[in-house]
């Protein structure tokens, strides 16, 4: 993957002497600290961290952490006071005013929660006015509107106004207007926030649905939790204007950084969040199915492994089934001499998926005696998960947050 936005020792320091604070900053004092001493607000210090290509990226934090300062310092609606803001290699902080305006029309577009629509323009005005200001012409700024607003579940509101929709149909216009433009990079700051909880739902289903389409850059700030671990591919936690953590919610949860990021994790259920693709191991032996596969081989593969389990695959690693000591040994019996794999494998075994979460498949780990083989999406063999393993997960994600 690779990365689109970079962020070097980035700081912004609010106030009429901010190179004041910032030498505090620098000096290790804290936002606290640095307001007592010198009256000066930090806003973000020394943020260090890069967002790749394609993933939804979500910055959390509790109110005045400096979610929206970092974010308005990408798109340059905020001066950094020290750092750099590197997009697709160039670097936002020093580009002349003319370069910004072409960098903002075309790279970034930003949803606001407040959906910030023009009363008097319609539906489809509003949503092309992002490409009016980037001065398209008049038919493609309409049909490239129409589309987006296609794209978010809207056509045939285009004519009406904004007054006339709901709350969550007037938020699909925002979107439908960031997406107009086609930006490589969509920044929502709190976008769904004042919906109501179930539209805030199927709006956050939309971007995901979205994502898979289009696999854009989103950086999207949030206060809630849920939505971040629903939406977000990584999360970055700020505290006091510092980035104090950038995971997986998988790996966060895993391993928070302090008490104030492990307190944002109290009371989530792992089980939800850790998925079998984070816990499944390769470790268990795997036989590829030939016509004349020997059972006694197989037999000895999995003596010598000592292990009592091992997992058929065809040519292409797809998974078949699972073959073990004792159905080999009974096999053998019964067959002696022209014994094929064939005979002895369990073929209606169920795999699971790698993005299945532990939750999905507790009552296929807690029913079976073998580990449960874990698949991609093709259906390719990926290991296995043990009761063990899921055990022992569970276990130090309870201990993490506690
Ligand atoms: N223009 C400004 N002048 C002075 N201080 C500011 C300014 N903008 C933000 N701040 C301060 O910077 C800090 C970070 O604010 P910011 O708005 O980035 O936080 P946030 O995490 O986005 O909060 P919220 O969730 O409430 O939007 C806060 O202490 C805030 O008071």
């Amino acid at each position: 993957m690779s990365e689109k936005i970079q962020i070097e020792g980035l700081y912004k320091i609010f106030g009429p002497n901010p190179k004041k604070g910032l030498e505090l900053s620098k000096k290790g004092l804290s936002k606290q600290e640095i307001l007592e001493k010198t009256g000066m607000t930090v806003g973000v210090q020394d943020a260090n961290f890069t967002i790749d290509e394609g993933e939804i990226f979500v910055i959390m934090g509790l109110s005045g952490s400096g979610k929206s300062t970092i974010v308005r310092m990408f798109n340059r609606l905020i001066k950094p006071t020290a750092g750099n803001v590197l997009v697709d290699g160039q670097n936002v902080t020093t580009m002349t005013h003319d370069e910004l305006v072409s960098f903002r029309l075309h790279n970034m577009s930003m949803v606001f929660q407040s959906f910030a629509l023009l009363p008097n323009l319609t539906v489809l005005e509003n949503a092309a006015f992002g490409l009016e200001l980037a001065q398209v012409d008049k038919k493609k700024r309409n049909e490239r509107a129409g589309l987006a607003l296609a794209q978010v579940g809207l056509e045939g509101w285009e004519d009406s106004l904004p007054a006339q929709l709901s709350g969550g149909m007037q938020q699909r216009v925002g979107l439908a207007r960031a997406l107009a433009v086609d930006p490589a990079i969509l920044l929502m700051d709190e976008a769904f926030s004042a919906l109501d909880p179930l539209i805030r739902t199927e709006m956050q289903d939309e971007l995901i649905n979205l994502q898979e389409k289009q696999k854009r850059t989103v950086v999207f700030i949030s206060h809630d939790l849920d939505e971040a671990l629903r939406i977000g591919d990584r999360i970055a936690i700020m505290e006091g204007g510092r980035v104090v953590q950038v995971g997986t919610p998988e790996d966060i949860l895993q391993n928070p950084a302090d008490d104030y990021v492990r307190a944002f994790f109290r009371g989530v259920d792992p089980t939800n969040v850790i998925s079998a693709g984070d816990i499944v191991r390769d470790v268990y032996p795997t036989i590829i199915k030939t016509k004349d596969g020997s059972l006694r081989t197989t037999h000895e593969l999995l003596s010598q492994k000592d292990r009592s389990y091992g997992y058929v695959l065809d040519s292409q690693r797809r998974f078949l089934g699972l073959v073990s000591t004792e159905s080999l040994t009974k096999a053998i019996e019964e067959n002696t001499g022209k014994a094929s794999l064939d005979k002895a494998y369990i073929k209606d075994a169920t795999a699971v998926n790698m993005d299945d979460s532990m939750q999905d498949i507790l009552p296929e780990v807690a029913s079976r005696n073998w580990p449960i083989p874990v698949v991609n999406e093709n259906n390719v063999y990926k290991g296995v998960v043990s009761k063990y393993s899921f055990l022992k997960t569970l276990h130090r994600a309870d201990q993490a947050v506690a």
